[in-house]
């Protein structure tokens, strides 16, 4: 499902009129059919449409015009409508029309009556702050839904005042409960503060052929994306079949990190995970994975001949134990000493030296960018099809130390240039994570949980993208199907939990089940 400025979604109806004979009448008819089919479809169980009462807020363009459509079929569907046209102050209640002087008391009395209110007054089309008059009417609403906690309201395509380019919001925009997006969601929708305003998101169809989306490059992640995407599980496999993860995570201060990434590899489908880690460490992840093998580097120089250090002892072991891995996660827990960046530096080298069929994908993450960021220039010393996993913070300093936010607009931009700069698949971290490729492909995602706000969850991920490289997925959709199902198994967790309190590890036995769940049912 792309994801669309209001630019490009003018262009697509634009060609449907042009190309296939679609008029914004035929796509409005269809627009209103499909928003009233979605809100019949998703009442609780408990509500019957023959007992709701709908109040619809019209405007004066096609927003205006898809709610008219949307209201003919609620009412032939057996809800009781009411209507107000909010540029001429027309009030319809049940298709009666009530006389200019009883408007304002008898569109109280529909308000109070009111199941849902429909927010149709404007889509794509807003050009300007919202008049004082609207921000009114919207405050009314909003006030109404503080009385009668019951009170929903949708907002159909977009809530009137939010930028859907942008998702900054006017001061008169209201938070919907559900927003039927028409064609495909915006991209305003991804950003805050707007990301907070739509509510539950569905998407409706106003019956655009396919073949007008194939020049947008921007997708929003979906159950039917990832399934799509996650790797055949054929009966007649081993553990070679799904590949080998090396990693080379933890240090002293930080041992889990290499532990939840680990364990997140393994419960992604991947055959084998590796640990390098020092004899000091072993016993650690020795006790607690028991299903890891280790790579363990030499912690003394007594191997080494008169021209070799510690560091480069250490690197020839991880090298000679890394043949046949598929891939190799450097970063969560490592530390920032001097040894730890040096060794990274000679990996590098090493890796850039292999052929591409030949050497691991690679995924850095965490300390393995910082340490990386202290260095100019530091994208030239990464092989190709590497993965890079910042979070604003560790985005910050890789740009010289420019303030990166979590959830705004100028994410965006900034994503799709450095992809592009560096040469990586990069995954900006935050509410709604970002994936950009080096040739300009963009995946977002929607749900957003504030559970995974703490410490390891990121580790979870890194090696949830490890595990999906070693099973052969490309690197766009390898941090692709990491970064969704990420989200779904917290998503998981909260179902029990609620949205505090939840471990990094809560997350591992999640992964299975929302893979799982991405061939059953929307998450
Ligand atoms: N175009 C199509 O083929 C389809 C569009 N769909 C729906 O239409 C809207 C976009 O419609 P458009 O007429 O371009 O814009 P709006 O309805 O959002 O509003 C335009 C209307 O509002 C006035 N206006 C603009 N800003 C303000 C403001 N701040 N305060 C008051 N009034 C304002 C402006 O002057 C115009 O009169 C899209 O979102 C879809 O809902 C269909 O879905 C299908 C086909
Ligand atoms: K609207």
């Amino acid at each position: 499902m792309h994801i669309v400025t209001v630019a490009e979604m003018r262009e697509l109806e634009a060609q449907a009129d042009k190309q296939y004979g679609l008029s914004s009448p035929i796509l409005m008819q269809n627009a209103g059919k499909s928003a009233a089919d979605i809100f019949i479809e998703h009442l609780p169980s408990q509500q019957d449409i023959h007992n709701l009462n709908i109040l619809l807020l019209i405007g004066p363009g096609n927003n205006g015009g898809d709610g008219l459509v949307m209201a003919e079929h609620l009412k032939n569907a057996g809800a009781s409508i009411n209507l107000y046209h909010w540029k001429q102050r027309r009030l319809i209640i049940r298709g009666e029309e009530i006389e200019s002087e009883h408007v304002a008391r008898e569109f109280e009395a529909a308000l109070q009556r009111a199941d849902y209110i429909i927010d149709a007054l404007l889509g794509t089309g807003t050009s300007r702050p919202l008049t004082e008059d609207m921000r009114h009417l919207l405050q009314r609403v909003e006030q109404e839904r503080k009385r009668r906690k019951s009170v929903r309201v949708v907002a159909i395509d977009l809530p009137t005042g939010l930028n859907a380019d942008t998702g900054k919001v006017d001061e008169g925009c209201i938070r919907a409960d559900m927003t039927i997006t028409l064609a495909c969601p915006k991209q305003g929708f991804f950003f805050f503060p707007g990301r907070d305003y739509i509510g539950e998101l569905y998407v409706g169809s106003i019956g655009l052929p396919e073949a007008l989306e194939q020049d947008l490059h921007t997708e929003m992640l979906t159950t039917t994306l990832v399934h799509r995407i996650l790797p055949e599980r054929p009966l007649n496999s081993n553990k070679g079949t799904f590949g080998k993860v090396m990693l080379f995570c933890g240090s002293p201060p930080y041992p889990g990190s290499a532990y939840l990434a680990g364990r997140a590899a393994a419960r992604v489908g991947a055959g084998l995970i590796t640990l390098a880690v020092s004899e000091q460490m072993l016993p650690i992840y020795a006790s607690s994975f028991h299903e890891a093998t280790f790579a363990i580097l030499p912690e003394r120089a007594t191997t080494a001949g008169p021209t070799e250090n510690e560091t480069t002892v250490k690197v020839r072991s991880l090298i000679a134990h890394m043949q046949g891995y598929r891939a190799l996660l450097i970063g969560p827990g490592l530390g920032q000493s001097a040894q730890t960046r040096e060794m990274i530096l000679q990996l590098l080298e090493y890796l850039r030296s292999q052929p591409r069929e030949q050497r691991p994908r690679l995924i850095i993450d965490a300390d393995g960018l910082n340490n990386l960021s202290a260095l100019e220039h530091w994208w030239t010393y990464l092989p190709e099809d590497t993965v890079i996993t910042p979070h604003p913070g560790e985005m910050g300093r890789l740009c010289n130390g420019h303030k990166v936010s979590g959830g705004d607009i100028e994410r965006l931009e900034l994503a799709r240039e450095k992809a592009r700069e560096w040469k990586v698949t990069l995954v900006l971290k935050g509410a709604c994570t970002i994936i950009a490729t080096p040739d300009g492909k963009t995946r977002m995602n929607w749900y957003a949980n504030p559970a995974l706000a703490s410490a390891g969850t990121g580790d979870v991920l890194g090696g949830m993208i490890a595990g999906f490289l070693a099973q052969g997925l490309a690197p766009f959709d390898a941090a692709s199907a990491g970064v969704y199902l990420h989200v779904a198994a917290a998503q998981l967790v909260s179902q029990e939990t609620g949205p505090a309190g939840l471990l990094a590890s809560d997350l591992l036995p999640q992964i299975p089940r929302a893979m799982l769940l991405t061939t059953k049912e929307e998450l």
